[in-house]
């Protein structure tokens, strides 16, 4: 049982990539209200839609609902509320999902209740506590991603199980930053979320105007210290549980209309890995009698044409050659893009030259890496971690794509007396990961390391330093 157990999670892990594919596709499909109480939503608003779409003109997305058909055609993002413990992150998602519903007519009010009950999700083996809450403004549609604790903002931004391209850090007006708004800050950088916008909540609780310039003028000051445009962030202060009571509209819905016009213009939509450059891991590779080698593999990002130059990189390997076949379903086809498991015939290749774990990717776009910086959640035993702490030099196995290669894990430098630091289950640290191996590592890259069978933690690059080109 234990070993069927083991196994199971075994091949879980070994197919990282897919694995989460599916539970980010699982997490679209139930963060998206069925089609027909949409429909019938609509219909339902359909005279009030006309009023709207007529009085604000062409505006896209309105406009397109008046008719009463609901427009796929906004481009999407994720998002997400973080910030410290009770500042309002919860209610300032309930808000939102009420004023942006009154305002266009259309869309699902959610209650703090249905919120706040986050389901829990499991990604890489760790429950993460989420909720998954889809809204849609004049310009976007979005998902939004609210946790009810610390730990689960923690493990959801290391796991990128709800993945955020970017946020709105809450804040209270009557505390100020808090320990959990930096280190929330912190985490936002290093999973490569480039910006935020900033929301002063609970200012119906605060007379002093200049207490809210203060607290403003600490985020800015924060927010630099963390890598983000202080200077230029917007702010916006207001009152979530105003506007989810529907009182007090300059504080309320105004306030709520404002950031998510802020949210709207300020925070900029990822490139789709669609738009990304070309990269495959390598799962196995053939010798083709007559042909040449053929490697397989499905495509992470980015799209691929046949007679393409590509690069292979990673476990030693570093050098060029040229895609000349791509076949799939043992058909011939001119091009690859992300989602597809194709072959891809290369060039001049010996079989020998090329092995699992390493990846084929647009020439120039990715390094072979040995040492990097890494952001980890290590997973308590509940989660099937370990029982005990670990130290400064442990080994385990580092797991990423299709490979898995021993990494040493050390602190990073100024860290007070490295030898005696103890990482316990359940923690949050950074570490310094040298590979045995190099691999085609970026920051952003998300990773597990497990060690007898079980996984240990997951952890996310936050920095690598890249090897002298090698070639063999
Ligand atoms: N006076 C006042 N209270 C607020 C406001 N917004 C939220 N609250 C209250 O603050 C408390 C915490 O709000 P939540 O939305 O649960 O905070 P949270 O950030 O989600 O908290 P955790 O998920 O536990 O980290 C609740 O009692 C809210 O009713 C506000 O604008 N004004
Ligand atoms: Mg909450």
């Amino acid at each position: 049982m234990l070993a069927t157990r083991q196994a199971l999670r075994l091949t879980a892990n070994k197919q990282l990539s897919p694995s989460l594919a599916a539970s980010a596709r699982s997490f679209a499909v139930a963060a998206r209200p069925s089609a027909v109480p949409k429909a019938a939503a609509l219909r339902a608003v359909a005279p009030r839609a006309a009023v709207l779409g007529r009085a604000l003109g062409p505006v896209r997305g309105y406009a397109a609902e008046a008719g009463g058909k609901f427009s796929r055609t906004k481009p999407h993002m994720n998002i997400g509320t973080i910030g410290h413990v009770d500042h309002g992150k919860t209610t300032l998602t309930a808000a939102i999902t009420r004023v942006l519903a009154e305002a266009s007519g259309s869309g699902k009010v959610l209650a703090y209740d249905a919120i706040d009950k986050a389901p829990e999700e499991k990604a890489r083996g760790i429950t993460i506590a989420t909720a998954h809450v889809e809204y849609e403004t004049p310009n976007r549609h979005y998902a939004h991603v609210d946790c009810p604790g610390h730990a689960d903002y923690i493990k959801n931004m290391i796991t990128g199980a709800a993945q955020m391209d970017g946020g709105i850090i809450v804040v209270s007006a009557s505390d100020g930053q808090m320990p959990q708004t930096r280190e929330h800050l912190l985490l936002a950088r290093q999973v490569g979320i480039k910006k935020l916008v900033v929301y002063i909540n609970k200012v119906d609780q605060v007379d002093d105007a200049e207490m809210l310039e203060l607290v403003e003028m600490e985020m800015r000051d924060l927010l630099s210290t963390y890598g983000f445009d202080g200077e230029n962030t917007p702010i916006v202060k207001g009152s979530a549980l105003a506007a989810l009571e529907d009182r007090d509209p300059k504080i309320g819905k105004e306030s709520v209309l404002e950031l998510m016009s802020s949210v709207d213009s300020w925070l900029d939509q990822p490139p789709r890995d669609l738009e990304k450059p070309f990269l495959m891991p390598v799962e196995d590779v053939f010798s083709i009698q007559g042909r040449g080698t053929v490697v397989t593999g499905r495509v992470e990002r980015g799209t691929i044409l046949k007679g393409a130059e590509i690069e292979i990189v990673g476990m030693g390997a570093s050098f060029k050659t040229t895609l000349t076949g791509i076949e799939m379903f043992h058909k011939e086809l001119d091009r690859g893009e992300a989602g597809d498991n194709m072959g891809a015939l290369l060039r001049g290749v010996k079989r020998e030259q090329i092995k699992r774990g390493m990846v084929i990717s647009a020439p120039g776009t990715v390094k072979p890496v040995r040492k990097f910086e890494a952001s980890c959640y290590i997973l308590t035993k509940e989660e099937g971690g370990r029982y005990t702490p670990f130290m400064n030099n442990y080994r385990p196995q580092l797991f990423i794509r299709t490979s898995d290669v021993t990494v040493g894990l050390t602190f990073p430098e100024g860290t007070e007396n490295p030898d005696e630091k103890m990482v316990m289950p359940g923690d949050n640290v950074d570490i310094v990961g040298n590979l045995v191996h190099d691999l085609a590592l970026s920051v952003g890259d998300r990773f597990t390391f497990r060690e007898g069978g079980k996984t240990v933690g997951t952890g996310v690059v936050t920095k690598v330093y890249a090897e002298d080109a090698k070639k063999k």
